[in-house]
């Protein structure tokens, strides 16, 4: 190159599937998003606690969202590709055609999402056992990962899904499989909810002492012999096929992968917070604790040394960070709790309407109808007499109990805006106490933390920011980057490409809520 030519401009596409959704970026070196694109997602729930997705539809909606993202871009210029994923489980024969997770034998269903609690009484029989893996899982196994599902599989579909089945996936191994052809696993999907240890392996004991030793007796190939460090380049990068289903050159750098949340705690946990008087300045990361929050909400907390949390997932060794350990705390639903609340409330019709006169979405319309409606009041004032108890869908942290029901106390007979307004707060401060909850525990156990770093969807709503610093005491922490999950999924891809030495806290530009 001439001096004064610019070098060209590198790129990376980062793709998250979450619960509800598919999202891509066009991401350049410093972490700046360029492009986005998202698209709905199938979900299907055929009973009560069975959800369903297709691995064929969301792989379209990748597709779609990619193509979206590039456009107009010199594909010779994109250096790299990650996915991120919810840690949903992906079930495939061993040609690698989808198999059905439903007793009505529709393969289309192919993946039992995470939020599934088919498999209770599998997850009470694994939990009895008391195996030592467990320890490592906050010594409850929970009946949204991987071996409980699996343990219902054999027992309930034997012969249209388990005796035919090649390959059982965590999502965003799936994805990277697709876009390569390479079934190594991601060492981020296999510790935090499959039971692999980064140091020793998979543990035989567990697997035979659970009634699963058939993979032990096929040396794990079907659940994953070959294990990655996120970030990690795959084979050849993307095949020829692959290319064309997402609208890229072939042979350009694919990661492996990282789950959703994981995603997003590797993008906004090392944000540069200098100049705002915060009290994590000059203290170290593992004073942060970085909250995802979408559909569900999970609190990743890292530390030196491994810390054992009752009731919060992990220690996990370099699940997300590499060289720390990582305790998950979490919310099944959070997002989704908020919108069940909202759209099952009588007044809802009322609402939409009267949000759509004003071109504001529901929450920006309840947010502001509260603040007219608190007068000079601080707003918890309009929730003295009314409390959520948040656990419609169990409790995941601290306590660690999926039988565990959701309760709405101080209901009166009228239903209008306003009660639908003031339910809507007291289910946003449920979810922040919630939280709350979840830190004293991981501080009880040894952890130190001061301050939050949000991210997902609902960071997108002031009101869910604001109940979090106010409950919690702390200052929250948000990226001027709102899709940083993305920006987490793009670094996985420039790590793959030989651009970034590693998949290294980033230090992105933040602004900070008190
Ligand atoms: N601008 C917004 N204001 C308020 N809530 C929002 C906003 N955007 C998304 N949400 C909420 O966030 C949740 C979805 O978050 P998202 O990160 O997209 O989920 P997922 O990754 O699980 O698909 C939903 O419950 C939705 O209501
Ligand atoms: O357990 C998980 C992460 O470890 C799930 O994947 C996550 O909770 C689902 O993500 P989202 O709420 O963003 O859809």
């Amino acid at each position: 190159m001439s001096g004064g030519e610019q070098k060209p401009e590198r790129y990376y596409v980062g793709v998250d599937v979450g619960t509800g959704s598919v999202r891509a970026a066009l991401v350049d070196q410093s972490g700046v998003l360029l492009a986005f694109a998202d698209q709905p997602i199938k979900n299907w729930e055929p009973q009560f606690n069975h959800h369903e997705q297709s691995s064929e539809d969301i792989w379209a909606a990748c597709c779609v969202v990619t193509k979206k993202v590039v456009q107009g871009i010199d594909l010779n210029q994109i250096r790299g590709l990650g996915f991120d994923a919810t840690c949903s489980l992906v079930v495939l024969d061993k040609q690698f055609h989808p198999l059905p997770v439903n007793q009505e034998g529709d393969s289309h269903r192919n993946v039992i999402m995470w939020l599934d609690h088919r498999a209770v009484s599998q997850v009470n029989r694994i939990n009895e056992t008391k195996h030592s893996v467990l320890q490592y899982v906050g010594g409850v196994m929970s009946v949204e990962m991987q071996a409980p599902k699996l343990l219902w599989l054999k027992e309930n579909l034997r012969e249209i899904c388990w005796d035919k089945a090649g390959h059982f996936f965590d999502l965003p191994d799936f994805l990277s499989w697709k876009a390569t052809g390479v079934t190594a696993r991601s060492l981020c999907s296999l510790v935090c909810k499959w039971t692999y240890s980064a140091e020793k392996g998979w543990d035989d004991s567990f697997w035979k002492m659970i009634g699963l030793e058939d993979f032990v007796a096929d040396n794990y190939s079907k659940i994953g012999n070959q294990v990655l460090p996120p970030g990690a380049s795959l084979g050849n990068g993307l095949t020829p096929e692959a290319a064309r289903d997402l609208g890229l050159l072939p042979g350009i750098a694919v990661a492996a992968s990282l789950i959703d949340a994981h995603a997003g705690g590797l993008g906004v946990i090392g944000a540069d917070v200098r100049g705002h008087g915060l009290i994590c300045e000059g203290q170290p990361v593992t004073s942060r604790l970085a909250v995802i929050c979408g559909t569900s909400s999970c609190h990743m907390g890292i530390s030196k040394d491994p810390i054992f949390v009752p009731g919060v997932w992990g220690p996990y060794f370099s699940a997300m960070v590499p060289g720390f350990w990582l305790n998950e705390g979490g919310q099944s639903v959070t997002g989704k709790l908020i919108d069940h609340m909202v759209q099952g409330h009588a007044a809802f019709p009322e609402l939409q309407v009267k949000a759509t006169a004003r071109c504001q979405s529901i929450y920006a319309y309840l947010n502001s109808h509260l603040d007219l409606i608190k007068k000079a009041q601080p707003v918890g004032f309009l929730t003295v007499d009314l409390h959520v108890w948040p656990d419609f869908h169990g409790n995941r942290s601290p306590l660690a109990d999926l039988t565990l029901k959701g309760m709405v106390t101080g209901l009166k007979l009228s239903q209008d805006l306003d009660d639908l307004a003031i339910l809507y707060l007291a289910t946003v401060q449920a979810i922040a106490l919630g939280t709350r909850f979840i830190i004293e525990a991981m501080e009880a156990a040894g952890h130190s933390i001061s301050t939050l770093f949000l991210c997902g969807g609902l960071s997108k709503n002031p009101l869910f920011v604001q109940m979090h610093a106010d409950i919690t005491g702390m200052p929250v922490v948000l990226s001027q980057e709102v899709e940083s999950v993305l920006v987490g999924a793009a670094v996985l891809g420039a790590c793959a490409s030989g651009d970034f030495a590693s998949v290294q806290i980033r230090k992105t530009k933040h602004r900070a809520i008190k």
